[in-house]
């Protein structure tokens, strides 16, 4: 039905205005599920889901791929994580696409010297909180949400610092609304984001991009498997998969429920709205390659 993606500075009352939106979307459709995706509940803790970039990407990984395993038709979910990095904001939205649903973007716009004063607090008070480090590190990295993006858009505002949150906050009020009201078919008042055919069900015709892309990922993921398996062989983080074609570098040994999770990521991503803005792969070998910058970038070293 809908997902939303809440988006902040460290520390700037994301979870507090998550946790106000769940309340009131349950009180308003009691019959519809309401789930809340954030760390804690994948059981990732603040410092080290932050500490370095491979963490952090793992992070993000871990976390998208929850999302598109649980968003569906029936159902509301709410991503409660800084989703600091607009390009992820894009995955998100391309996941929300896919399914056919409804999209918004929530941001707690907290000055930063606020968020720090209230990170520290929590530290005083023993809660689980960012080391100063972090929180530098992540407050310095993160980028705003515009709502001229597609990704970014609606945009629903909160000020934490300025306005107390509860359920009955007008700001909540019009996002229940919006995420909850039935489409008006004529004035189309709200929107439903429409899968493309490069996002639906793959419908393979030889000769047709999706499935060359399909065809193609599964060779790369059965050569990783082949190589972590040490046939061939081969080196186990450095897969070449031919003269033309960029090398695979891995960071770690990956598994095939990883790899089939991001192979299916990279399908839906790619398609007419692909990762670097470039048109769908029409042959084997640039499916490949956009699949491996993926896999590199994802899970490389
Ligand atoms: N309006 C406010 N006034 C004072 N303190 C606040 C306010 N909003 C949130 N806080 C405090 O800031 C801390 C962080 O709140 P919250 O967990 O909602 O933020 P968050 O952005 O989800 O944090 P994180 O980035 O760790 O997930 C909490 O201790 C909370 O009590």
């Amino acid at each position: 039905m809908a997902l939303v993606v809440m988006c902040g500075q460290p520390c700037s009352g994301k979870s507090e205005a998550a946790a106000c939106l769940a309340a009131a979307l349950r009180s308003s459709v009691p019959d519809v599920t309401v789930r809340v995706i954030d760390e804690s509940s994948l059981h990732l803790g603040r410092n080290e889901s932050y500490k370095d970039m491979v963490v952090e990407k793992n992070l993000r990984g871990v976390l998208r791929s929850e999302v598109d395993r649980s968003v569906s038709r029936d159902g509301i979910i709410i991503v409660d994580s800084l989703n600091n990095i607009k390009g992820y904001r894009y995955e998100l939205w391309c996941l929300a696409r896919a399914s056919g649903i409804r999209y918004c973007v929530f941001f707690c716009d907290t000055e930063v010297d606020h968020c720090r004063d209230w990170n520290v607090k929590r530290q005083e008070k023993g809660e689980p909180s960012y080391d100063n480090n972090i929180f530098e590190d992540l407050a310095r990295r993160f980028e705003r949400p515009d709502s001229r993006s597609r990704w970014d858009s609606p945009l629903f505002e909160l000020f934490p610092s300025r306005e107390e949150i509860v359920e009955s906050s007008p700001v909540i009020a019009e996002a229940v609304s919006y995420l909850t009201k039935k489409v008006d078919s004529k004035t189309r008042d709200v929107k439903v984001l429409q899968p493309t055919i490069a996002t639906q069900s793959v419908r393979t015709t030889e000769g047709n991009s999706l499935y060359e892309m399909d065809k193609a990922t599964q060779e790369v993921v059965s050569a990783i498997v082949e190589a972590q398996s040490g046939g061939l062989g081969l080196a186990m983080n450095k897969i070449s998969l031919g003269p033309d074609l960029p090398t695979i570098n891995l960071q770690r040994s990956v598994g095939l429920p990883e790899l089939r999770s991001l192979r299916r990521t990279f399908i839906k991503l790619a398609g007419q709205y692909s990762l670097s803005g470039r048109p769908p792969p029409t042959d084997a070998d640039s499916a490949k390659r956009m699949f491996v910058d993926y896999l590199n970038r994802e899970i490389g070293g």
